[in-house]
């Protein structure tokens, strides 16, 4: 998480409501895409299959504004393995500059290793901006594992990846809520790292934070938790998904098994009836408390949302298009590689929270998902974005009712580091905040 000092527009305004900022974001315009994104309609809830549109998260054509933070995040784990990165990174013709008074920091206190772009950037050029810091490395000695998962594990893996349809044997009954652990069991050995693998935490590494206003109420802050974050909340999920009201395989009144796994904190989310209540019906148990420090990135992530949207605009203010929210609800979802989501509403909270635009804040740790998003149900007209792990999504305002599903699951896209520093099984954790 950055320390939120302020999101600045580069000239063109400065901040508001805060005193300490400074002027070091760049605003550009996203490049407009010439193909429209078309979601593959073979991705029905039925088919279970899923072929490529070629068009990976460069969006349809439209026009967003880009902040590039000039900090980014650090890692408490593992010094000496930054500094090893930080010297390959100079090695591959970093851009790092002197800090000119950090705006807005993800995690750690690393500001000094921390730079400005240099120029406007595009989201094409993201994966090429170099901003001289290790930041999403905790440990570049990578180890191989060989996992073991438990049978019953496999049982619900192999119910998870059958079709969305009335089978019998894939309808939900109660044998479906067995725990489901989001990490796996592992023996280490250590094995020198692949090149390619130096090579793709190298990228991660060197790309920063940024801000994007994809429409009017819709944030993204790419790679806005730091591994230590992730590290964090993979390890409390886990905890809590192994306990009372945790991950278990959730289905639709149908019998039709949803293709997640799925955990309540707060309140529970009752996909059989669409609505929120104390307990979980099948199993009456009473859902985890939302964890003090998931709170506290929410709450980080909406002030640096609404900063980023005041220095966007000259006529609305942050709070306009995203405003505050005290999370009572999050939903915990995990996909396995073949887990995915059809495209709904989040339309479950109370009508006044709908009403306000409360913003839904959104987490992706792990594998890369494919997000898809749009003001219809037509995969044809949706838009995509590409949700990596430290990426944080907010809808709120104006985009609070936007249709949105998960399309696919990229596999092997994780921070190895993340994985090797828990276990976090193949796939992806998905925590979505919401106030009722
Ligand atoms: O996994 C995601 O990114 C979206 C999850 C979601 O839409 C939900 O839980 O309602
Ligand atoms: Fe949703």
């Amino acid at each position: 998480m950055n320390n939120g000092e302020g999101w600045s527009s580069g000239g063109r305004r400065g901040p508001r409501g805060r005193s300490n900022s400074k002027e070091t974001w760049q605003i550009v315009n996203r490049p407009k895409s010439e193909s429209p994104v078309t979601v593959d309609r073979s991705l029905d809830e039925s088919s279970g299959n899923r072929s490529s549109s070629g068009s990976r998260g460069r969006g349809r054509c439209r026009t967003v504004q880009v902040y590039v933070e000039k900090s980014s995040q650090v890692s408490n784990v593992g010094k000496a393995a930054q500094e090893e990165v930080k010297s390959q990174e100079d090695g591959l013709g970093s851009t790092k500059q002197p800090d000119e008074g950090a705006a807005f920091k993800c995690s750690g206190d690393n500001s000094d290793l921390l730079q400005p772009s240099a120029s406007p950037v595009s989201r094409e050029c993201e994966g090429r901006m170099s901003f001289g810091l290790a930041n999403r490395m905790e440990d570049v000695s990578l180890c191989g594992q060989v996992s073991m998962s438990s049978t019953s594990d496999k049982k619900v893996e192999d119910r998870d990846s059958a079709h969305k349809s009335g089978d019998v044997g894939n309808a939900w009954n109660e044998s479906n809520t067995r725990l489901f652990d989001i990490c796996l069991e592992k023996k280490v050995f250590c094995l020198k790292p692949p090149l390619k693998e130096l090579n793709q935490a190298k990228r991660r590494a060197t790309k920063g934070c940024i801000g994007i206003v994809i429409r009017p109420g819709m944030v993204l802050l790419k790679n806005y938790l730091s591994i230590n974050d992730q590290v964090l909340i993979v390890n409390k999920c886990r905890e809590l998904g192994l306990g009372e009201g945790g991950f278990y395989q959730p289905g639709y009144g149908d019998g039709a098994l949803l293709h997640l796994k799925m955990m309540c904190l707060g309140r529970n989310w009752d996909p059989q009836t669409s609505r929120y209540g104390d307990t979980r019906p099948h199993d009456g148990s009473v859902p985890p408390k939302i964890p003090f420090e998931f709170n506290q990135f929410v709450q980080k992530a909406i002030q640096d949302s609404q900063s980023l949207v005041a220095t966007s605009s000259k006529k609305t203010k942050g709070e306009d298009e995203i405003p505050c929210m005290s999370p009572d609800i999050c939903i915990a979802n995990f996909y396995t590689s073949t887990g995915r989501l059809g495209l709904h509403k989040d339309k479950d909270e109370s009508a006044k929270s709908i009403q306000k635009g409360l913003p839904v804040v959104s987490f992706s740790i792990g594998d890369s998902a494919e997000f898809v998003y749009g003001d219809q149900r037509d995969y044809d007209k949706a838009e995509m974005e590409v949700l990596e792990s430290g990426d944080v999504l907010l809808f709120g305002g104006k985009s609070r009712n936007i249709f949105h599903g998960v399309r696919s699951i990229l596999k092997d896209t994780a921070p190895k580091v993340l994985v090797q520093e828990t276990n976090l099984r193949p796939g992806r954790l998905n925590l979505t905040f919401r106030q009722y």
